[in-house]
């Protein structure tokens, strides 16, 4: 079985002539032998992104996936391979329903007329890992059930094995480490385990579900817990129009300005507001809601693949699509070093000119056809040569943001994307920056510093006798002087706590507290030269 995957791997690079695309001058004298076999081989005619594309397809699932994940890391690969590459689609043929209720009995340990009022044994939709079924709960819900494919992790397993020596077996081409095949099939493995995992699923479809609650954006089905495992995933079941449809959404009275728009709130919303971003946005996954057609909803499924980002990511990134959008180049680079998302040493004024040189072309274009996107895109080229390790996250980002751009353009072509996020990022920036986020904080932790509170009097003590204890002049004025900020910073403390979250005794007592510290304070200060 094993031999057969490798003879079958082997066989398929020479059918499709993919040794035609790897540079052998360029290799080592010890795998230039490998190439020994191609030499008879009559010259293909078909272009090399369309074979790599063919010998994908041929391979199956695990490498269809692949090959579209390659289609996404557009910052690493030639655009030609990209765009071949994306037409890639799962044709899997669907797996016998009675199969998937054997999964399904198996995984919830109850036969299916238990669990399910009615289930439609001919699946409504099936792809390489899993297949959806509909079904009605025993009170009357619609809902619709979500299968992993039966032995789909063994073969994914094999296939995982085969691609991590072939990536290494690369790596050790100097031409092909630039393209960096370990870390992008170590990516993929964990994309895939990941999507392996329906309750990791349903985690993320209910978190999202929850950041929008009471959104008039975006809906996202309730996942139904009691009816889920590892391999099995039950949910409400939707029935939206597909933002694909974009004929029934026009007939539909559908304000499409408004549509393309909200996508790009809900991403930036995601992303900047809750950290926390559906990231795998293709139209397969998007619906619309028109119950009112002028304000119409997005409804979000599958969210098996999502992206998160730390705070200090979030707040670069957001500085630095301002400082593009001013063209402050410099900024930029600055930004950049100052995240350390390339090394402390980067000099500055070297690749404060290389952003100038790949950003000034995409800048003369008028700003509306300008792409975020691509623009990332470009920047994590620049920044590679510069020693930028890019973050999956950040890929992860990228990746959805030309997905929310070409949606958005599809659906509404004079789609502004610049003047749509501008104004919701300043805001953000401002909000995160200023006074609002300073009281939040504090307001945060006040309970905190206020359970401490009853110990301030034996702090106070302990500072008493540590002054009265305290030896010469100089140092005791700079004792004396953090004393004195610490005592306005508790006064503080406590005058935010009246504000916050004083009862009438809270407040007495905090502000007596604040009162004897200032006095202590103040005294011991005069007492010192
Ligand atoms: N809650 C739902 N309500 C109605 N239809 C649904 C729902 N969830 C999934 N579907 C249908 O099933 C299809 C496949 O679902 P989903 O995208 O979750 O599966 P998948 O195996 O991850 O597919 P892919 O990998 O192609 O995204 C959807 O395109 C949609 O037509």
């Amino acid at each position: 079985m094993y031999w057969l995957r490798i003879w079958r791997i082997g066989w398929l690079i020479l059918r499709y002539r993919l040794d035609t695309l790897i540079p052998w001058a360029a290799l080592p004298l010890w795998l230039r032998w490998l190439a020994i076999g191609a030499w008879f081989l009559p010259t293909p005619k078909t272009p090399g992104p369309m074979r790599l594309r063919l010998f994908f397809e041929a391979l199956g699932p695990v490498f269809i996936k692949f090959g579209q994940i390659l289609s996404t890391r557009r910052d690493l690969y030639p655009p030609e391979y990209a765009d071949e590459l994306a037409r890639l689609q799962d044709k899997v043929p669907s797996f016998p329903g009675t199969q998937a209720i054997a999964v399904i009995e198996a995984s919830l340990q109850k036969p299916i007329t238990e669990l399910f009022a009615d289930f439609s044994v001919e699946p409504l939709a099936s792809a390489s890992i899993a297949q959806v079924h509909a079904a009605t709960m025993h009170d009357g819900r619609a809902a619709v059930v979500k299968v992993i494919r039966p032995h789909i992790q063994k073969v994914i397993r094999k296939d995982l094995a085969w691609m991590r020596a072939l990536a290494k077996l690369l790596a050790r081409v100097p031409e092909a480490r630039r393209l960096r095949p370990v870390e992008v099939v170590h990516d993929f493995e964990q994309t895939l385990l990941d999507e392996l995992d329906l309750v990791r699923e349903a985690a993320n479809a209910t978190q999202l579900r929850d950041n929008f609650t009471d959104s008039d954006l975006l809906y996202v089905p309730e996942i139904y817990w009691d009816y889920c495992h590892r391999h099995v995933l039950v949910m409400e079941r939707i029935y939206g129009t597909s933002i694909d449809e974009i004929d029934a959404l026009k007939a539909a009275g559908t304000d499409m300005k408004m549509l393309a728009e909200r996508g790009v709130e809900i991403f930036f919303t995601q992303v900047f507001r809750d950290s926390f971003f559906h990231a795998d946005m293709h139209p397969g996954n998007v619906f619309v809601d028109l119950t009112d057609p002028k304000k119409p909803r997005y409804i979000g499924i599958d969210c098996g693949i999502v992206g998160t980002m730390a705070e200090e990511d979030q707040h670069y990134l957001a500085m630095n699509l301002l400082a593009f959008f001013n063209r402050d180049y410099h900024q930029v680079a600055r930004l950049h070093v100052e995240s350390g998302w390339v090394p402390a040493t980067t000099p500055i004024h070297q690749f404060e000119q290389a952003i100038r040189a790949v950003c000034e072309p995409i800048f003369a274009r008028p700003l509306k056809e300008i792409s975020f996107g691509l623009l990332l895109i470009r920047l994590f080229q620049v920044a590679r040569r510069f020693d930028m390790e890019v973050q999956p996250q950040l890929v992860l980002l990228q990746k959805t943001l030309l997905n929310i751009e070409g949606l958005g353009r599809q659906l509404y072509p004079e789609l502004d994307l610049w003047q749509t996020a501008k104004p919701y990022m300043e805001k953000w920036l401002k909000e995160r920056i200023g006074f609002k986020r300073t009281f939040n904080t504090l307001r945060q932790q006040l309970p905190f510093l206020l359970e401490q509170a009853p110990e301030f009097p034996y702090y106070l003590q302990q500072m008493v006798k540590q002054l009265a204890k305290a030896p010469p002049a100089p140092q005791v004025r700079v004792e004396s002087a953090s004393n004195r900020s610490m005592s306005a910073l508790i006064l503080a403390l406590a005058g935010v706590g009246l504000a916050v979250y004083g009862d009438q005794v809270a407040q007495h007592t905090l502000m007596y507290v604040g009162i004897g510290i200032a006095l202590v304070a103040g005294i011991t200060s005069l007492r010192r030269p």
